[in-house]
């Protein structure tokens, strides 16, 4: 399991570390010392390299690498912004170190900067980290922007500078790293969009820090890597029987739209349901009937046959939403969905459906007294029913995720590129697996099958979410560029069996 830390987290685990009795500037060299190494691996000769300083620490690793590479026998030359008159504590000694060991050190000017770069065959972005706290402009865009136009061969120290490590947004303006080397853990920002594509590959340097100070600082935010959930997750046991990996239903939509529930039905069922069951009206019955095989069928007249339905307990786990239509038929389906043991997932028009009141939504998930409820919004839909917290631009997508669940009670899924797992205990996991061929119709409906076959099997509602979302990328990877919805569901198995080698 991998925890990421944010800015406020780093700095408590730099500070702990401090008090324990390391100096400082003993992790400010080991830092530098980690960007020199890494600059020296990505040159394959001796060549000059220009380090950008900014006025904080992060400008002090800039001043240790300069010395370091320096001190190897490259030709080094360290612009600084701002006066070095600013530079305090640690930073000021780096500096210091660095003049006295005979790195030329200028103060950056914007006109001379396009020669410097020009001159430069790798530049070293040590301009601010994880301190920046507002949007970059004036001469700190413009410094930005001129390296960004170079096209240099650029190494970020911590992040490229104007990504919030917290966010990755980027503030005013940010450099695009060719590599960026973080320091003891990685930070959300390194994952979350724009932030993860500005990085180019990132790495981990360990500075000195020791893992304990993690016991105390206790992060709540995860990579959704497979030892975030695997430890939930058993494959069948030679005595098991069907029913011991549940029983999933998917509701389906009207005749017309009947293809997202068998995609979620037969992908519950490939994720690992013993059993699973379409329920449909009369009308889209026939239409499923000519096109399931191991995925059974219920058909229901009216509400009293759909509660019936309902009433068999071993249904543990349902989807609702997948092209069910938005409307008060969907709202009173997803109440009697929810009002019951049952484990229930909510996409799609089961969300849109409850765009005008949230609250009565939110209200009949935190009645539920057993049974996990995961949403699987994507951002229009979030909006929707989060519109609060959505307009907040400057939160993190894990925290947006986090506030819905506690104000929903539910497990939130924020779908994306970099889509986040948050619960209402504060837990929130990135997912890095997911691929771009995953925005195509009906990649929805399979992950909300495999999520709802994750709670059918017993797996804890946050884990089940976070397992769903990490099986759906590593499927989309399997079928490959080019892949629709459909071609997800044969390679589910090669998913399934892997994990299950994996435990063995
Ligand atoms: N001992 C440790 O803690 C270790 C820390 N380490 C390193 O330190 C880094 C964090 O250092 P940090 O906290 O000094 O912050 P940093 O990123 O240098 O920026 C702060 C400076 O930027 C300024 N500023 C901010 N935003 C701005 C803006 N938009 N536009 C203009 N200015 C802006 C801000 O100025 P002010 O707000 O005072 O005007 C302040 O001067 C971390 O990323 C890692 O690399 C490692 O060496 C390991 C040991
Ligand atoms: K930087």
């Amino acid at each position: 399991m991998e925890v990421l830390l944010t800015p406020e987290e780093m700095s408590e685990a730099d500070q702990r570390t401090i008090r324990g009795g390391t100096p400082g500037i003993e992790l400010m060299d080991e830092a530098g010392r980690a960007v020199a190494d890494t600059c020296a691996r990505m040159m394959d000769h001796v060549a000059q390299v220009l380090v950008l300083a900014g006025p904080g620490n992060n400008g002090g690793d800039g001043f240790v690498a300069a010395r370091i590479l320096k001190k190897r026998g490259y030709p080094v030359r360290l612009l600084l912004l701002g006066e070095a008159s600013r530079l305090k504590g640690d930073a000021a000694t780096a500096r210091d170190d660095a003049a006295n060991a005979g790195v030329p050190i200028e103060r950056l000017n914007l006109a001379k900067l396009p020669e410097r770069l020009k001159e430069a065959r790798l530049v070293v972005d040590a301009l601010f980290g994880a301190g920046l706290d507002r949007p970059l402009e004036g001469d700190a865009a413009q410094v930005v922007h001129l390296v960004n136009e170079r096209r240099a061969k650029t190494i970020a120290v911590d992040l490229p500078s104007g990504v919030s490590g917290g966010s990755g947004a980027v503030l005013g303006e940010a450099i695009r790293a060719t590599r960026t080397v973080t320091f003891f853990r990685r930070k959300p920002g390194h994952l979350l969009f724009p932030g993860r594509e500005l990085c180019g590959g990132v790495s981990v340097a360990d500075i000195g820090i020791s893992a304990d100070v993690l016991e105390e600082i206790r992060p709540r935010t995860f990579v959704n890597d497979r030892e975030l959930w695997r430890p939930h997750w058993n494959p069948p046991t030679v005595t098991g029987h069907k029913y011991d990996r549940g029983h999933a239903l998917i509701v389906s939509g009207p005749a017309v739209r009947t293809g997202a529930a068998r995609l979620a039905a037969v992908a519950a069922l490939r994720a690992g349901a013993g059993l699973s069951t379409v329920a449909a009206s009369p009308s889209a019955a026939s239409v499923h009937a000519a096109h399931l095989t191991a995925v059974m069928l219920k058909a229901y007249k009216d509400e009293e046959q759909f509660a019936a339905i309902l009433a068999d307990r071993r249904l543990n786990s349902v989807v609702i939403g997948p092209a069910a239509g938005v409307g008060e038929e969907t709202r009173r389906r997803v109440a009697m969905c929810l009002d019951g043991e049952r484990a229930v997932v909510l996409d799609a028009d089961a969300l849109t459906s409850f765009a005008e009141e949230p609250e009565a939504l939110f209200a009949s998930i935190r009645n539920k007294t057993s049974g996990g409820v995961v949403m699987t919004p994507h951002d229009g839909e979030f909006a929707r029913l989060f519109p609060d917290i959505a307009a907040q631009a400057s939160m993190s997508k894990p925290d947006r995720a986090r506030e819905a669940a506690r104000l929903s009670g539910a497990v939130i899924v924020l779908k994306g590129a970099d889509t986040v797992i948050a619960s209402a205990d504060g837990r929130a996991a990135i997912t890095e697996n997911a691929s771009p061929w995953l925005a195509t119709a009906g990649s929805g409906d399979v992950l909300a099958g495999i999520v709802c076959a994750m709670m059918a099997q017993g797996l804890p509602v946050f884990e089940a979410a976070c397992a769903g979302v990490w099986i759906h990328g590593q499927a989309a990877k399997k079928a490959g560029p080019g892949l629709i919805s459909e071609d997800l569901l044969p390679v589910l198995k090669d998913v399934i069996a892997e994990l299950a080698e994996d435990r063995a």
